[in-house]
């Protein structure tokens, strides 16, 4: 059988069953199997289309602003776009992160975010937060860089808002080259001076063309100042339901139609310009105004509050991975896909295998930290590391 059968949705599967038992049992066959089911997305009607290449992997329907949302093959996404542990490797090679958030309320969403970035396989990872957060955060784990750099309004005088505000960002500026990827809001609070300095930490990752994931805070932060990620195809948006409600209204002047939800997506990727945004529930919806693709692989009933700073840090991670492996194979048809997306695929299935097993084993008690101990098996289950 040939692969280019997988082009009729059914067909590959009539066939094989015409083949008998005992093909059916053989191990070739089982192998086959394999092959077609980790090369093909499925979509809606439960059938898969066939090709070996990551642009069907992250596919949609082909006109994506009017037709049905395809399930992504994530699996094969994150097989393919996770580095193998090489020992010529040295440190900082599979990913350097940063997380900009933590701030007097809020010390868990950043030590989430930044701490899900190790444990997926990023090799630094960095907070910058206020001065109150910082010595928590340390607290939380030694594995973290935290930079107590950030000040809130309470903290600062009048006459010298914009000396801070510039020492800030020169602080910051020497570290953000080195960045693969910037998180940008989780835990960070809506202080007016922080956000202003938040927004001239963004435009600078911006300038250094820095992959920017915008999250939590973030998100308030670029719905009233959408400038800052306009045209920007380095920018992917995580918003949850709420922050999802407050973009459109903004962006699209009206409200969320649920009905129109892949269409709706689109059209605010594409008013924004450029932009990915993988809207947050019970699927989660990746566009980036071209394509809309979904994961919803079953996670866990249990909605505890962090889930969302482990999928943001986990994204900085695969969309990291995903960008150089897609620069490393240039040759191949896979360059025009977009590797943000392939980020927020990856990033979404990791989170809802490890949020599975946290509950298999904690139940109702399931909290975040047990989701982050399980990023790890997660993985290893997709992608062995001695593959
Ligand atoms: N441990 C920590 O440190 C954590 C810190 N976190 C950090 O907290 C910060 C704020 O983040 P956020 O998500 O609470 O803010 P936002 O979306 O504005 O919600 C505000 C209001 O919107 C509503 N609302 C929310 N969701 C809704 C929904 N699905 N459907 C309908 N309504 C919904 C809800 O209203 P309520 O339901 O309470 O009436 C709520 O009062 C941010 O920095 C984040 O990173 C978190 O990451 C968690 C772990
Ligand atoms: N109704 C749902 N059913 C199943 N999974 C969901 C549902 N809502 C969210 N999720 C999953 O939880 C993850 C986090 O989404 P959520 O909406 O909780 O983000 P959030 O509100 O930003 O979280 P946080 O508390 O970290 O700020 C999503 O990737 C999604 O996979
Ligand atoms: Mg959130």
């Amino acid at each position: 059988m040939s692969l280019s059968m997988g082009a009729c949705p059914h067909a590959w599967r009539h066939h094989l069953q015409h083949r008998g038992r005992m093909w059916a049992t053989s191990p070739v066959f089982r192998r086959q199997l394999f092959l077609l089911r980790s090369l093909a997305p499925t979509c809606a009607h439960g059938g898969r289309a066939s090709s070996s290449s990551l642009q069907v992997h992250a596919m949609s329907a082909a006109s994506a602003a009017a037709g049905p949302v395809y399930e992504a093959d994530a699996e094969a996404v994150v097989r393919r776009i996770t580095p193998p542990l090489d020992r010529a490797r040295h440190k900082g090679q599979a990913g350097k992160i940063a997380v900009i958030g933590g701030c007097r309320e809020y010390t868990g969403a950043p030590y989430f975010a930044a701490i899900s970035a190790l444990k997926v396989g990023a090799d630094l990872s960095h907070v910058f937060c206020t001065k109150d957060a910082a010595t928590v955060i340390k607290s939380y784990s030694p594995e973290l860089i935290v930079h107590p750099i950030l000040e809130e309004s309470y903290s600062v005088k009048d006459d010298e808002r914009e000396s801070v505000s510039s020492s800030i960002l020169a602080e910051i500026s020497k570290w953000m080259e080195r960045f693969d990827c910037i998180v940008v809001g989780p835990g960070l609070g809506r202080d007016s001076f922080l956000m202003d300095c938040v927004s001239n930490i963004m435009r600078h990752a911006r300038q250094a063309n820095i992959p920017t994931v915008v999250d939590g805070d973030g998100l308030f932060l670029i719905t009233n100042n959408i400038g800052l990620v306009e045209d920007n195809s380095l920018a992917i948006l995580t918003p949850n339901v709420y922050e999802y409600k407050r973009l459109v209204q903004k962006v699209l002047n009206c409200e969320v139609n649920e009905e129109n939800a892949s269409e709706q997506l689109a059209a605010l990727c594409q008013k924004i310009g450029g932009v990915t945004i993988m809207r947050k529930g019970k699927a989660d919806l990746i566009s980036d105004g071209k394509k809309v693709t979904q994961v919803s692989t079953f996670g866990s009933p249990r909605r505890c509050g962090g889930q969302g700073d482990i999928l943001s840090g986990s994204v900085a991670v695969f969309s990291s991975w995903a960008r150089h492996f897609l620069l490393s194979n240039e040759q191949t048809t896979e360059k025009s896909v977009n590797p943000m997306v392939l980020g927020c695929i990856a990033g979404s299935l990791l989170l809802r295998r490890a949020a599975s097993l946290a509950f298999e084993k904690n139940k109702r008690s399931t909290v975040t930290t047990d989701i982050i101990e399980f990023l790890g098996q997660s993985l290893e289950d997709i992608s062995p590391a001695g593959r």
